[in-house]
């Protein structure tokens, strides 16, 4: 009976750890005790992959061609060389991000393939995007539990066993109906009632396990509703906000499936990746938590639109609200309490509403006299 000597010695290990060390080592993966592919050698640890804070890190971006992933590659490809920051996602790249970076294929339900890319090009920080968002996740929730959470599931053991910092995005929708709405606060009630939302408190409070129990480098914000000119959103809630942009350019026109005075806290997509660099760089002991709130603005269609008619007058907004996303956006915070962020690792945002709507419009509008041009 060796086998069963060696795994009950495991799981003795697994639950009662060594001697004055709060936070166990890998060695004791989480996977280990079912003989899974993810066992991880014995003489494994947490800081075997020794990363010098003057070396630049290896990054991977999971989930990498959403609204996010692309500008957030762009970011840290500036920061720390083109060739250390791999992209990565299921979907064909366009050729522009192609040719712009690394890029690779990684399903994030692939264990394996996940191990190898990390292992093959020493990987040191995480970025994990991959999800299914608050709307599309509603109308297709199997698939939303298994990417949002047995995908973070792979992520976090692959992180775990190979020493990785970790940031994994939350969102306002981690909140629900009981959260106090305005503000809300970094600590209080989660209760969600979608299954976007009921992942991200998976993957906040497991982040946060596997920092406590294995000493995992995992950081993350919620981000509130993220508003970019050059790529579109993958099916949330918020995505109103974004196309109002591009109709208001192409038509004039625009029908919003939210409630003229639906309150959602919002933020400039710069403002989200540097926060998101920010706190990934932040000295340890400025941290006092694991999971933080960000937030930029707040604010409802009907103001997003009056700001925007002071720009374009001819714009006209019409109402068709959509019940699903209503009723995701009245369970969510108004407005987003950041104070924590700011004091503890100077999180600031640059772009309130007026700078964000001059942003847009300026990059819109370039962009249709270009293509016109052609
Ligand atoms: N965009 C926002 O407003 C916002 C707000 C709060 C939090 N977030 C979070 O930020 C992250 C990025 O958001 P986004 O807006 O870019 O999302 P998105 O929906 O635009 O992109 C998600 C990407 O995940 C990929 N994906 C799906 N299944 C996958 C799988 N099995 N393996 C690998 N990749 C897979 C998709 O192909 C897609 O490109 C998400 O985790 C999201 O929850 C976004
Ligand atoms: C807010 C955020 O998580 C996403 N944009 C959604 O609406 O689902």
């Amino acid at each position: 009976m060796p086998v069963l000597r060696a795994l009950s010695k495991v799981v003795k290990q697994t639950l009662l750890g060594s001697p004055g060390c709060s936070c166990q080592p890998l060695t004791v993966a989480v996977r280990n005790i079912s003989f899974s592919p993810r066992q991880v050698t014995s003489d494994a640890s947490f800081h075997s992959v020794s990363f010098s804070e003057t070396d630049h890190p290896k990054v991977l971006i999971t989930g990498g061609l959403g609204q996010l992933g692309v500008g957030l590659a762009k970011m840290l490809r500036k920061k720390f060389g083109k060739n250390n920051v791999i992209l990565s996602d299921i979907r064909k790249p366009p050729s522009s991000v192609f040719h712009s970076g690394p890029f690779i294929y990684s399903d994030i339900l692939d264990y394996k393939n996940l191990r190898e890319i990390v292992v093959n090009n020493r990987i040191t920080w995480l970025f994990h995007y991959s999800a299914l968002l608050s709307a599309v996740g509603e109308a297709n929730v199997a698939l939303a539990r298994s990417v949002n959470i047995t995908g973070l599931h792979n992520i976090l053991d692959i992180a775990a066993e190979h020493g990785l910092r970790l940031f994994v995005p939350s969102t306002i929708g981690a909140f629900g109906p009981t959260s106090p709405r305005n503000p809300t606060p970094d600590l209080c009630v989660q209760r969600p009632r979608t299954i976007y939302g009921v992942s991200k408190v998976h993957a906040e409070l497991m982040g946060e396990y596997y920092h406590h129990r294995y000493g995992l480098d995992f950081r993350c914000l919620r981000y509130p509703g993220i508003i970019s000119a050059d790529s579109m959103p993958g099916g949330g809630t918020t995505d109103y906000a974004v196309q109002i942009f591009h109709d208001a350019i192409k038509s004039g026109k625009f029908e919003c499936n939210l409630r003229p005075d639906t309150r959602l806290p919002m933020m400039y997509i710069d403002d989200c990746l540097r926060a998101t660099l920010e706190v990934m760089e932040a000295p340890v002991d400025t941290l006092s938590m694991r999971t933080y709130n960000i937030n930029a603005m707040s604010f409802t269609p009907e103001e997003l639109a009056q700001e925007l008619q002071k720009q374009m007058p001819e714009l006209e907004v019409t109402y068709d609200v959509d019940h699903v996303r209503q009723a995701i956006a009245d369970s969510w915070p108004m407005n987003f309490d950041d104070s924590n962020a700011r004091k503890e690792w100077g999180w600031k945002h640059d772009y309130d509403l007026p700078e964000l709507i001059q942003t847009m419009l300026n990059y819109l509008s370039s962009e249709t006299r270009v293509a016109r041009a052609n």
